[in-house]
């Protein structure tokens, strides 16, 4: 049998690297202008590939991101198109291409590793756990939304998509610094994840309409990103991809706007924080529903020193963790985390290895479900997936970690 070999997949190989991914996915070779676009995302990658001989078998891509965590940015590999030839399934393949994955993270000081998943059960035997969470909120828009507070009446203006993303770039940064799990944008990410003109999932759904709020010359105080679609008995439904606001009456208005879109009566909204202030201010809850929660984004320590280290943290804490990691045996140590007020009063953290008798033994990837501050790790003792060690030990960690707003990723890639 020919060994497997994990190396990078050259350019000359990226259209052979496409089949492979439409086979895997079951799906039929797409029109031109969508590989093309699936190839410019590769070429954007860095691109594993599980060579047997010449035979590409598996594919792994990672995008290089800037991930927004407590306090600062990390870089993180983003990793998509995960495919593995149905011929090659369940012999190591996708194992061995994560562990080339972290091999490079290493090498390149990338502490963190992070995806969507396609199923729930692949990713936490690697490391992975979810990181952020979103709920998928539906607005009845048969008539106005009632809202508890007087929306901010500065003036709409709808933008041409092409040329919006420099008007909203610097809301959308101000976003990322109140929210851990965000991932940066550059005029390529804007043009190819966020606003192109098709809807890749639904070639139905009409191209991306934009609204920002405020003063004509000031920059905007809050936008909108949705786009609209009809049904067969001719009803609208208006989808919001993305809506950041500087205060919740800026929220206010822009809910207002898109729940009054004439020929729309529903508002549909895939993935909002689960501290939305919309769910606050709404004056009728039943008409605006939560239809569905969901995991967003799932992380991976690649290196835990370096993870621990490049966050802030809300409290004091001196605490020895015992981490377990199967799949970076370099991680599995103990480390007294120690954290305290800076001049600016964030606390930072120092982290060393330690002899120490552990106060919470826990894995890599219990570790990765409380790093960005969205999962209490007393709930994770409660569930039997961390160890307690001294009482206590957990809720200080579960202090330290929180963040004002709860983490929070907008970004599928
Ligand atoms: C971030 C993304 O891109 S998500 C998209 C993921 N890709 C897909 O779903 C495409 C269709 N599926 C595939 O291509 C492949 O089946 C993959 C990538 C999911 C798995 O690749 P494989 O090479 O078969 O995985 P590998 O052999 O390394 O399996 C490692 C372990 O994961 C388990 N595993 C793999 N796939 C699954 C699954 N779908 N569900 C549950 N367990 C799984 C294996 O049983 C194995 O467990 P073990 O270590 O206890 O024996």
């Amino acid at each position: 049998m020919t060994a497997m070999e994990y190396r990078t997949i050259p350019e000359a190989d990226v259209q052979t690297a496409l089949d492979l991914h439409y086979l895997v996915f079951l799906e039929k070779a797409p029109e031109d202008d969508t590989r093309e676009s699936h190839r410019d995302v590769l070429l954007h990658c860095d691109r594993v590939g599980a060579y047997e001989g010449d035979d590409l078998v598996g594919l792994l891509a990672a995008h290089p991101l800037d991930l927004s965590v407590p306090g600062g940015t990390l870089p993180a590999a983003g990793v998509t198109f995960v495919s593995v030839a149905p011929t090659h399934r369940r012999r190591g393949v996708l194992s061995g291409m994560i562990a080339e994955l972290f091999r490079r993270c290493a090498d390149r000081g990338v502490p963190l590793a992070s995806l969507w998943v396609s199923e729930a059960a692949i990713y936490g035997r690697f490391g992975f756990d979810p990181a952020t969470h979103s709920y998928t909120v539906t607005i009845d828009a048969t008539h106005p939304l009632d809202l508890r507070i007087t929306p901010d009446e500065r003036p709409l203006r709808l933008l041409p998509f092409a040329s919006a993303a420099p008007v909203i770039t610097p809301r959308h940064e101000a976003a990322r610094r109140d929210r851990a799990g965000r991932v940066a944008r550059d005029d390529w990410w804007w043009r190819t994840q966020v606003l192109p003109e098709t809807f890749e999932e639904d070639d139905e759904m009409s191209e991306p309409r934009v609204v920002v709020l405020g003063d004509p010359g000031e920059p905007p105080a809050g936008y909108v990103v949705y786009r609209t679609k009809t049904d067969d008995e001719g009803r609208g439904t208006a989808h919001v991809e993305e809506l950041e606001a500087e205060s919740p009456e800026v929220a206010a208005a822009l809910w207002r706007y898109t729940a009054s879109i004439d020929l729309a009566d529903k508002v549909r909204a895939w993935g909002r924080p689960l501290d939305d202030p919309l769910l606050r201010f709404a004056g009728d809850r039943d008409q605006v529903d939560v239809t569905r929660e969901f995991p967003g984004l799932w992380l991976r320590l690649v290196d835990v020193p370096a993870a621990l280290t490049g966050r802030t943290w809300s409290a004091p804490v001196d605490l020895v963790l015992e981490v377990t990691d199967a799949g970076v045996p370099r991680n599995a140590s103990r480390y007294r985390l120690t954290a305290k007020p800076d001049a600016g009063g964030a606390h930072r953290a120092e982290v060393t290895r330690t002899d120490d008798a552990p106060d919470l033994t826990l894995d890599v990837r219990e570790l990765a479900a409380c790093y960005l501050g969205g999962t209490d790790p007393a709930e994770l003792v409660r569930a039997g997936l961390v160890e307690e060690h001294r009482p206590g030990a957990a809720a200080l960690l579960g202090q330290a970690s929180r963040t004002e707003l709860l983490p929070h990723t907008t970004d599928e890639f």
